[in-house]
Protein backbone atom coordinates (compact mmCIF):
# COMPACT_ATOMS: atom_id res chain seq x y z
CA UNK A 1 0.00 0.00 0.00
CA UNK A 2 2.73 2.78 1.12
CA UNK A 3 6.43 2.25 -0.69
CA UNK A 4 9.13 4.78 0.61
CA UNK A 5 12.18 5.34 -0.97
CA UNK A 6 15.45 6.80 0.19
CA UNK A 7 13.36 8.70 3.26
CA UNK A 8 14.99 11.23 5.40
CA UNK A 9 13.44 13.90 7.87
CA UNK A 10 16.14 16.47 9.62
CA UNK A 11 14.96 18.46 13.10
CA UNK A 12 17.21 21.19 14.24
CA UNK A 13 20.35 19.89 12.11
CA UNK A 14 19.80 16.17 13.17
CA UNK A 15 18.24 13.36 10.83
CA UNK A 16 15.64 12.01 13.25
CA UNK A 17 14.79 9.04 10.39
CA UNK A 18 16.11 7.47 7.42
CA UNK A 19 14.41 4.78 5.82
CA UNK A 20 15.88 3.28 3.04
CA UNK A 21 13.15 1.43 0.63
CA UNK A 22 10.15 -0.33 2.78
CA UNK A 23 6.55 -1.30 1.86
CA UNK A 24 4.09 -1.06 4.48
CA UNK A 25 0.26 -1.73 5.01
CA UNK A 26 0.80 -4.74 2.76
CA UNK A 27 0.24 -7.55 5.38
CA UNK A 28 -3.00 -7.40 7.90
CA UNK A 29 -1.63 -5.66 11.09
CA UNK A 30 1.84 -4.71 11.14
CA UNK A 31 3.02 -3.51 14.79
CA UNK A 32 6.17 -0.38 14.68
CA UNK A 33 7.99 -0.94 17.56
CA UNK A 34 11.35 1.00 19.08
CA UNK A 35 12.67 2.45 21.87
CA UNK A 36 11.53 6.44 23.03
CA UNK A 37 12.65 8.47 20.25
CA UNK A 38 13.28 6.15 17.67
CA UNK A 39 11.29 7.77 15.42
CA UNK A 40 8.30 5.51 15.04
CA UNK A 41 5.54 9.22 15.26
CA UNK A 42 7.53 10.98 12.46
CA UNK A 43 7.67 7.34 10.14
CA UNK A 44 3.56 7.30 11.12
CA UNK A 45 3.11 11.20 10.72
CA UNK A 46 4.28 10.66 7.39
CA UNK A 47 2.73 8.10 6.13
CA UNK A 48 -0.52 10.00 7.31
CA UNK A 49 0.82 13.37 5.51
CA UNK A 50 0.66 15.22 8.80
CA UNK A 51 4.62 16.23 7.95
CA UNK A 52 6.93 15.93 4.76
CA UNK A 53 10.07 14.22 4.23
CA UNK A 54 13.20 16.61 3.60
CA UNK A 55 14.40 13.91 1.15
CA UNK A 56 12.73 10.91 -0.80
CA UNK A 57 9.39 9.65 -1.49
CA UNK A 58 6.05 8.05 -0.54
CA UNK A 59 3.76 6.15 -2.65
CA UNK A 60 0.43 5.10 -1.83
CA UNK A 61 -1.71 2.71 -4.07
CA UNK A 62 1.64 3.08 -6.71
CA UNK A 63 0.93 7.15 -6.55
CA UNK A 64 3.08 10.47 -5.03
CA UNK A 65 1.15 10.40 -1.64
CA UNK A 66 1.74 14.38 -2.31
CA UNK A 67 -0.88 14.28 -4.90
CA UNK A 68 -3.83 13.02 -3.17
CA UNK A 69 -6.79 15.88 -2.43
CA UNK A 70 -7.58 15.22 1.31
CA UNK A 71 -10.56 14.14 0.96
CA UNK A 72 -9.40 11.28 -1.19
CA UNK A 73 -6.50 10.60 1.10
CA UNK A 74 -9.17 10.54 3.97
CA UNK A 75 -10.95 7.51 2.20
CA UNK A 76 -7.70 5.03 1.91
CA UNK A 77 -6.10 6.31 5.26
CA UNK A 78 -7.24 7.04 8.86
CA UNK A 79 -4.67 8.23 11.48
CA UNK A 80 -5.11 8.07 15.19
CA UNK A 81 -2.39 10.54 16.95
CA UNK A 82 -0.86 10.07 20.13
CA UNK A 83 -1.95 12.72 21.52
CA UNK A 84 -5.52 14.01 20.77
CA UNK A 85 -7.14 17.08 20.96
CA UNK A 86 -9.76 18.10 23.79
CA UNK A 87 -13.37 17.94 21.78
CA UNK A 88 -15.15 20.34 23.76
CA UNK A 89 -18.84 20.17 24.25
CA UNK A 90 -19.14 16.85 21.68
CA UNK A 91 -20.62 13.73 23.00
CA UNK A 92 -19.10 10.50 21.79
CA UNK A 93 -21.47 9.85 19.32
CA UNK A 94 -20.77 13.44 17.51
CA UNK A 95 -17.11 12.52 17.78
CA UNK A 96 -17.14 8.96 15.87
CA UNK A 97 -19.57 10.97 13.41
CA UNK A 98 -16.78 12.91 12.44
CA UNK A 99 -14.83 10.22 10.79
CA UNK A 100 -17.73 10.20 8.45
CA UNK A 101 -16.51 13.94 6.83
CA UNK A 102 -14.90 12.44 3.75
CA UNK A 103 -18.13 9.88 2.71
CA UNK A 104 -20.74 12.76 3.28
CA UNK A 105 -22.92 14.35 0.73
CA UNK A 106 -22.64 17.68 -0.88
CA UNK A 107 -24.33 19.50 1.92
CA UNK A 108 -22.85 17.68 4.66
CA UNK A 109 -25.83 15.44 5.92
CA UNK A 110 -25.19 12.23 7.11
CA UNK A 111 -28.24 8.90 5.68
CA UNK A 112 -28.85 5.96 6.91
CA UNK A 113 -25.48 4.33 5.91
CA UNK A 114 -23.65 6.75 7.89
CA UNK A 115 -25.75 6.36 11.06
CA UNK A 116 -25.45 2.48 10.55
CA UNK A 117 -21.80 2.58 10.03
CA UNK A 118 -21.33 4.89 13.24
CA UNK A 119 -23.31 2.62 15.38
CA UNK A 120 -20.95 -0.27 14.31
CA UNK A 121 -18.49 1.36 15.01
CA UNK A 122 -19.18 2.14 18.97
CA UNK A 123 -20.74 -1.47 18.96
CA UNK A 124 -17.21 -2.69 18.24
CA UNK A 125 -15.54 -0.29 20.30
CA UNK A 126 -17.63 -1.41 23.37
CA UNK A 127 -18.64 2.59 24.12
CA UNK A 128 -22.12 1.88 22.73
CA UNK A 129 -23.56 2.92 26.46
CA UNK A 130 -21.47 5.63 26.61
CA UNK A 131 -22.54 7.30 23.16
CA UNK A 132 -24.59 10.66 25.44
CA UNK A 133 -21.44 11.48 27.40
CA UNK A 134 -19.05 14.11 26.30
CA UNK A 135 -15.87 13.06 25.22
CA UNK A 136 -14.07 15.66 27.97
CA UNK A 137 -15.43 14.29 30.75
CA UNK A 138 -14.96 10.54 30.29
CA UNK A 139 -12.03 8.38 31.28
CA UNK A 140 -9.01 8.55 29.11
CA UNK A 141 -9.57 4.53 28.25
CA UNK A 142 -13.25 5.45 27.36
CA UNK A 143 -11.99 8.52 25.26
CA UNK A 144 -9.57 6.20 23.74
CA UNK A 145 -11.64 4.07 22.27
CA UNK A 146 -14.42 6.55 21.12
CA UNK A 147 -11.30 8.06 18.90
CA UNK A 148 -10.57 4.76 17.31
CA UNK A 149 -14.44 3.69 17.13
CA UNK A 150 -14.21 7.09 14.99
CA UNK A 151 -11.46 5.68 13.12
CA UNK A 152 -13.48 2.57 12.06
CA UNK A 153 -16.21 4.85 11.15
CA UNK A 154 -13.88 6.58 8.45
CA UNK A 155 -13.57 3.18 6.46
CA UNK A 156 -10.65 3.86 5.06
CA UNK A 157 -8.65 0.32 4.05
CA UNK A 158 -5.37 1.68 5.57
CA UNK A 159 -5.58 2.58 9.48
CA UNK A 160 -2.76 4.82 11.61
CA UNK A 161 -2.76 4.07 14.91
CA UNK A 162 -0.09 6.11 17.44
CA UNK A 163 0.01 3.96 20.80
CA UNK A 164 -3.71 3.13 20.48
CA UNK A 165 -3.39 1.07 23.73
CA UNK A 166 -1.15 3.38 26.02
CA UNK A 167 -4.04 4.71 27.87
CA UNK A 168 -6.57 1.30 27.98
CA UNK A 169 -6.53 -1.02 30.88
CA UNK A 170 -5.28 -4.36 30.19
CA UNK A 171 -8.36 -5.88 28.58
CA UNK A 172 -9.53 -3.40 26.86
CA UNK A 173 -5.80 -3.10 25.21
CA UNK A 174 -6.08 -6.89 24.04
CA UNK A 175 -9.64 -6.15 22.75
CA UNK A 176 -8.71 -3.18 20.92
CA UNK A 177 -5.54 -5.05 19.22
CA UNK A 178 -8.37 -8.44 18.46
CA UNK A 179 -10.56 -5.92 16.90
CA UNK A 180 -7.50 -4.62 14.69
CA UNK A 181 -6.52 -7.91 13.78
CA UNK A 182 -10.44 -8.96 13.34
CA UNK A 183 -10.65 -6.24 11.08
CA UNK A 184 -8.00 -6.91 8.98
CA UNK A 185 -8.97 -10.49 8.80
CA UNK A 186 -12.62 -9.70 8.24
CA UNK A 187 -12.78 -6.03 6.52
CA UNK A 188 -9.37 -7.11 5.06
CA UNK A 189 -8.30 -3.35 6.71
CA UNK A 190 -4.56 -2.52 6.65
CA UNK A 191 -3.26 -1.76 9.76
CA UNK A 192 -0.26 0.06 10.71
CA UNK A 193 -0.07 0.33 15.05
CA UNK A 194 2.66 1.79 16.84
CA UNK A 195 3.20 -0.44 20.49
CA UNK A 196 5.55 -0.70 23.58
CA UNK A 197 4.21 -3.67 24.38
CA UNK A 198 6.39 -6.53 22.85
CA UNK A 199 3.81 -9.30 23.96
CA UNK A 200 1.23 -7.32 22.05
CA UNK A 201 2.64 -7.13 19.26
CA UNK A 202 3.60 -10.36 19.01
CA UNK A 203 0.54 -11.77 19.43
CA UNK A 204 -1.38 -9.74 17.10
CA UNK A 205 0.87 -8.38 14.37
CA UNK A 206 1.80 -10.41 11.27
CA UNK A 207 4.70 -8.17 10.80
CA UNK A 208 7.03 -6.57 13.43
CA UNK A 209 9.15 -3.07 11.86
CA UNK A 210 11.69 -1.99 14.67
CA UNK A 211 13.14 1.70 14.77
CA UNK A 212 16.60 1.89 16.45
CA UNK A 213 17.71 6.04 16.54
CA UNK A 214 15.77 6.54 13.23
CA UNK A 215 16.82 3.63 11.27
CA UNK A 216 14.53 0.20 10.77
CA UNK A 217 16.77 -2.42 11.66
CA UNK A 218 14.19 -5.42 12.39
CA UNK A 219 11.58 -6.53 9.54
CA UNK A 220 10.39 -9.40 9.92
CA UNK A 221 7.29 -11.93 11.76
CA UNK A 222 6.49 -11.93 15.49
CA UNK A 223 8.67 -15.33 16.13
CA UNK A 224 11.57 -13.91 14.71
CA UNK A 225 11.35 -10.94 16.69
CA UNK A 226 11.05 -12.49 20.40
CA UNK A 227 14.49 -13.29 20.20
CA UNK A 228 16.71 -12.59 23.21
CA UNK A 229 19.32 -10.95 20.71
CA UNK A 230 16.78 -8.87 18.97
CA UNK A 231 15.16 -7.25 22.00
CA UNK A 232 18.86 -6.79 23.21
CA UNK A 233 19.77 -4.94 20.59
CA UNK A 234 16.65 -2.79 20.14
CA UNK A 235 16.39 -2.49 23.92
CA UNK A 236 19.51 -3.02 25.39
CA UNK A 237 17.87 -5.28 28.45
CA UNK A 238 18.24 -8.96 28.71
CA UNK A 239 15.39 -11.04 27.93
CA UNK A 240 13.67 -14.54 27.79
CA UNK A 241 11.09 -15.82 26.18
CA UNK A 242 8.90 -17.81 28.14
CA UNK A 243 6.22 -20.94 26.33
CA UNK A 244 3.08 -19.56 26.62
CA UNK A 245 0.11 -22.98 26.64
CA UNK A 246 -1.54 -20.82 23.58
CA UNK A 247 1.41 -21.58 21.50
CA UNK A 248 2.47 -17.38 21.21
CA UNK A 249 5.43 -17.46 23.12
CA UNK A 250 6.32 -14.59 25.30
CA UNK A 251 9.25 -12.39 26.48
CA UNK A 252 10.01 -11.13 30.02
CA UNK A 253 12.82 -9.44 31.46
CA UNK A 254 15.22 -11.62 32.95
N1 LIG B 1 9.61 18.83 15.52
C1 LIG B 1 10.70 18.32 16.08
N2 LIG B 1 11.75 19.12 16.40
C2 LIG B 1 12.87 18.59 16.97
N3 LIG B 1 13.02 17.28 17.25
C3 LIG B 1 12.02 16.45 16.96
C4 LIG B 1 10.79 16.92 16.36
N4 LIG B 1 9.98 15.87 16.18
C5 LIG B 1 10.64 14.80 16.64
N5 LIG B 1 11.85 15.15 17.11
C6 LIG B 1 12.84 14.23 17.70
O1 LIG B 1 13.00 13.13 16.83
C7 LIG B 1 13.17 11.91 17.54
C8 LIG B 1 12.10 10.93 17.12
O2 LIG B 1 10.83 11.38 17.61
P1 LIG B 1 9.53 10.47 17.51
O3 LIG B 1 8.42 11.23 18.17
O4 LIG B 1 9.33 10.08 16.10
O5 LIG B 1 9.96 9.21 18.37
P2 LIG B 1 9.08 7.97 18.88
O6 LIG B 1 9.83 6.75 18.50
O7 LIG B 1 7.68 8.08 18.39
O8 LIG B 1 9.15 8.16 20.46
P3 LIG B 1 8.12 7.75 21.66
O9 LIG B 1 8.19 6.26 21.80
O10 LIG B 1 8.72 8.45 22.85
O11 LIG B 1 6.74 8.27 21.31
C9 LIG B 1 13.13 12.30 19.02
O12 LIG B 1 14.46 12.43 19.48
C10 LIG B 1 12.40 13.64 19.02
O13 LIG B 1 12.85 14.43 20.11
Amino acid sequence: MFELDDLSVTRDGREILHVGRLSLGTEGVTAVLGHNGSGKSTLMALLARQIRPDAGRIALEGRALDGYRQRDLARRVSFLPQRLPPVAGLNMRDLVGLGRFAWRGALGRMGARDHAVIAQAMLDTGCEALADHLVDTASGGERQRAWIAMLLAQEAPALLLDEPTAALDLAHAYEVMALLHRLSRVAKRRVVVILHDVNLAARYADRIVALKQGHVTFDGPPRAFLDPEVLRSLYGIEMTILPHPDGHPQAAVA
